[in-house]
């Protein structure tokens, strides 16, 4: 009896697959606290190096994505999964996506984290804890002295809530250290994590 040669899994299998590591790095922190600052530095190092990146901006996100959403906690909510679902789309691909939003609430944080689980992207929680104090003397966008106006009100880590994480995979000193120290820092637990 003849057979036919039956070809294995393996040896039909030509395409070439590549390996490429993406991760969400979320920076949550009080306005003014240097979510951003970080954020950009360690982008310009990360492209130096030949990494993809993106910068999910909280302001350019608001103007575009979740524009008409306002800073209820259901907003803020919202708000945050929605970033959090397009950071696990892109880091899936390979993108490093570094995420300067400030993310109050401790359960979104949570829900963002699931997500990334779920679909085996790495997720890393990044505490930029500075304190109110040094954000509301730095006051980047006047928003500390408007809440201390009366102008504005449900500033968050005045008088609207932010849970600062228990156990964030890093928690950055602002107030000790220069930005490119706290990038350096950042980018030294990337690597650690086999990340880059
Ligand atoms: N009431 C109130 N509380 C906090 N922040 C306020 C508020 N009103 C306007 N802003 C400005 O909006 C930026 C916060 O947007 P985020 O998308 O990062 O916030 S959130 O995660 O949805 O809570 C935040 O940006 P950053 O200063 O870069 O953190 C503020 O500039
Ligand atoms: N180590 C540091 N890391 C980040 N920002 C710092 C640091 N030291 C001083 N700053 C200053 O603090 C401010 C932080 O503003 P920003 O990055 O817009 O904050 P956020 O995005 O958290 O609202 C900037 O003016 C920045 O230059």
């Amino acid at each position: 009896m003849t057979t036919t040669p039956q070809t294995s899994p393996e040896t039909s299998h030509t395409s070439q697959e590549t390996h490429v590591t993406g991760a969400t790095i979320w920076l949550t922190g009080l306005p003014s606290a240097g979510k951003t600052t970080i954020a950009y530095e360690l982008a310009g190092r990360l492209r130096d190096e030949g990494h993809r990146v993106e910068v999910l901006d909280g302001d350019e996100i608001r103007e575009f994505l979740s524009a008409g959403l306002g800073f209820s906690r259901e907003d803020r909510h919202t708000n945050v999964q929605r970033i959090g679902f397009v950071a696990e789309l892109l880091a899936s691909q390979g993108v490093q996506v570094l995420v300067p939003v400030i993310a109050p609430y401790a359960d979104s944080r949570e829900a963002v984290r699931k997500r990334h689980q779920a679909e085996g992207t790495a997720f890393v929680e990044v505490h930029v804890a500075t304190p109110v104090e040094v954000c509301s003397v730095r006051d980047v966008k006047g928003l500390y002295a408007k809440q201390a106006a009366g102008e504005i009100s449900g500033l968050t880590g005045v008088d609207d809530p932010y849970e600062a994480p228990e156990t964030p995979d890093l928690r950055i000193e602002s107030q000790n250290q220069t930005v490119q120290e706290s990038a350096a820092q950042l980018h030294a637990l990337l690597t650690e994590r086999g990340l880059l």
